[in-house]
């Protein structure tokens, strides 16, 4: 408020000009003013600086920065600050939740808020024409990034109008736009939207009318009687364009950001903030100073699965009473009455033809949003399944394998894990794993570009360290050399070296899990499911289970899609899990996966009830039968 109060009367006759060029948007009216016209005819940085420098405050919560030239250091420098990646805004809200992910609400967001960003993906997605590439990353509860590359201007309008809505719910006061587009008149547009943003955040407006046709009505600032909505904003606009104009009129400027394309503007200034990304990676190495992690702490599993039988009998993990549930859009009844019990240390199977409601089955259990119950009763562990919300579901011991597992853009498998495995743990009053003990040896003269991963443990290595615009591809391991040959590598070329340790921490935790899943450790450092093959996804999803050691895993059709040998590595995997405490429900076509994981019963689904239950020699006499040589009664 205090800047707009010194907005001076001569700012503003200037902006009331007709020479402005109007714009209109959603009922705000935008207009462009000259430099000169503001500035009394100065170029000089500094008086410019010192006129307008009240107006940049106001866009404090935007930071701007052109992609359009590539990355450079400075915006390296920048992203690097705020670009906690702590969890993709939309991955899917099933895997999300049944591996834990959305438990991180108390420290991201409440659960209603995550719904709340879901549905904003979801309006991006469904914007008329749009190919969603508007990119909306959760980083922590007062981060985002949006990445809108060439959106036309009434898809970005849609984005930011829909994030209006639920940024005062998230208190977010921070956003980073990504402007890829290299045409001036585009980032011009990608600026005001964000004064935009800015200013409903700062809610220095209000809206009326529906989401399509909004209409922003101004709330003047007290105390300041003069300040007229469509001149401030105006001007608001004219001075977010400086670092841009400035960069556009350099001829110079091909490779990298010059220092004047991030002069003190606010894009600078807010990025300044006490953000501390390493809090949130604490695998990484800190630039300058060598770090160790303090803590040591002994992986135990969160899961309540443990190796050794109970006394007495075993004891009922899932109890299905006559469950029906229709399809939430249709109203259609797909389950007709399911009865299931399974107690611990069973596997259950069932089978059944197609479309007659395994998954249906499988997903209702797990509380996919898609159903509604509308009769009968689950108790998992003596608990109202029904009752709980499906992230609830997965903390007391329930995993679902899906039949197609969903890619998680933006979040790393390890990471990923990690955030379930932490989640559990917190859920069971456990503190939370470190992923790795890094120790930096020698630093490089470049510092690091982007997260890395290291795989080899316990190992010198060397990280390749110069800066690379391909933002997915991770950074790995060079060499395995001796400290002196590293060394020597190091100062020849820039690079830095690292000592790790994993003794004790996550990484010791899940590198077995992935060895004894004959995976490829680089897949840890893999977006979740992204570019994986078929079987590469079923692995993953099992690997998961390894990680979470559910009491009740569904694994649904895993066989689909794998070869003879990655079938027995998976089966050999479940297999290793398996223990008299906890159990597994298969669902499968194929009765080959079941002389791998040998089934206490096999159970024939028929539509959406049981209708047989015999015990393995059911699978094989389907194998040679089919379902018309099996009685159903
Ligand atoms: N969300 C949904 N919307 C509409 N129909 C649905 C939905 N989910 C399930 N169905 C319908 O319910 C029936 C059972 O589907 P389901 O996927 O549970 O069968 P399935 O036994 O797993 O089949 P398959 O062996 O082919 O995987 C099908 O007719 C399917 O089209």
């Amino acid at each position: 408020m205090d800047s707009l109060r010194s907005i001076t009367p001569d700012l503003l006759a200037a902006l009331t000009e007709e020479s402005f060029v109007g714009r209109h948007r959603g009922g705000l009216t935008l207009k462009r003013v000259k430099t000169s016209k503001l500035c009394g005819g100065s170029q000089d940085e500094s008086t410019i600086d010192r006129i307008l420098r009240p107006l940049r405050a106001l866009i404090d919560p935007v930071t701007v920065l052109d992609m359009s030239e590539g990355m450079t250091r400075e915006k390296l420098r920048m992203l690097k600050r705020i670009m906690l990646l702590v969890v993709s805004s939309f991955g899917p809200r099933e895997r999300a939740c049944h591996c834990g992910l959305l438990d991180r609400r108390r420290q991201f967001a409440q659960r209603s808020r995550v719904r709340k960003l879901q549905y904003i993906a979801e309006l991006e997605r469904n914007a008329e024409g749009l190919e969603l590439s508007a990119q909306l990353q959760f980083l922590d509860q007062q981060n985002l990034i949006l990445s809108l590359e060439n959106k036309a201007l009434k898809q970005r309008l849609d984005c930011l109008f829909s994030m209006r809505h639920w940024a005062k719910r998230l208190r977010v006061f921070k956003l980073c736009i990504i402007v890829n587009n290299s045409s001036s008149s585009s980032s011009h547009l990608l600026l005001t939207d964000a004064v935009y943003y800015a200013h409903l955040t700062m809610k220095r407006f209000t809206t009326e009318g529906d989401n399509k046709s909004p209409t922003i009505k101004a709330l003047p600032p007290k105390g300041n009687p003069n300040w007229q909505f469509p001149s401030a904003m105006a001007l608001l606009t004219y001075s977010s364009t400086i670092p841009f104009s400035s960069s556009s009129s350099s001829s110079s400027s091909s490779t990298s950001l010059s220092s004047r394309r991030f002069p003190a503007t606010p894009f600078r200034a807010h990025v300044s903030e006490p953000l501390d990304p390493w809090r949130f990676r604490s695998r990484l190495p800190r630039p300058h100073a060598p770090v160790r992690a303090k803590a040591t702490l002994t992986v135990d599993s969160p899961a309540t699965g443990d190796a050794s039988p109970r006394n007495g009998p075993p004891r009922v993990l899932l109890e299905v009473k006559d469950l029906k549930a229709v399809v939430k859009e249709s109203g259609q009844e797909i389950l007709r009455g399911v009865n299931l019990t399974i107690h611990e240390g069973e596997v259950h199977a069932i089978m059944g033809k197609n479309g007659s409601g395994k998954s249906t089955f499988s997903k209702v259990l797990v509380g996919h949003q898609d159903y509604d119950v509308t009769g009968g009763s689950v108790l998992f562990k003596d608990q109202n399944l029904l009752e709980m919300e499906p992230e609830e579901r997965s903390h007391v011991g329930l995993f679902m394998s899906f039949q197609t597992p969903v890619e998680i853009p933006g979040v790393s498998n390890f990471d990923f894990l990690l955030m379930a495995f932490n989640a559990r743990r917190k859920n069971h009053g456990l503190p939370p794993v470190e992923p790795l003990e890094i120790e930096i040896l020698q630093q490089g003269s470049k510092s690091l570009a982007q997260p890395m991963r290291i795989f080899q443990s316990g190992q010198l290595l060397i990280v390749k360290s110069s800066f690379s615009s391909s933002s997915s591809s991770p950074l790995h391991p060079l060499f395995l050399l001796s400290f002196p040959i590293l060394s020597s590598l190091s100062l020849l070329t820039g690079m830095s070296v690292y000592r790790v340790s994993d003794a004790g921490h996550f990484y010791s935790l899940v590198t077995p899990k992935v060895a004894s899943l004959n995976m490829n450790p680089k897949f840890l450092d893999r977006n979740v499911n992204e570019g994986f093959s078929g079987g590469e996804k079923k692995r993953n999803e099992i690997l998961q289970l390894a990680v979470l050691e559910a009491d009740l895993a569904i694994l649904d059709e895993i066989d689909s899609g794998l070869d003879v040998d990655a079938l027995q590595d998976v089966a050999k995997a479940v297999n290793g899990l398996l223990t008299p405490n906890n159990s597994a429900l298969i669902i499968t076509h194929y009765q080959r996966l079941l002389e791998y994981i040998i089934p206490s019963y096999v159970h024939i689904m028929e539509d959406g009830m049981i209708v047989k239950t015999g015990d393995v020699s059911l699978a094989e006499q389907l194998e040679r039968e089919g379902y018309r040589g099996i009685s159903m009664s």
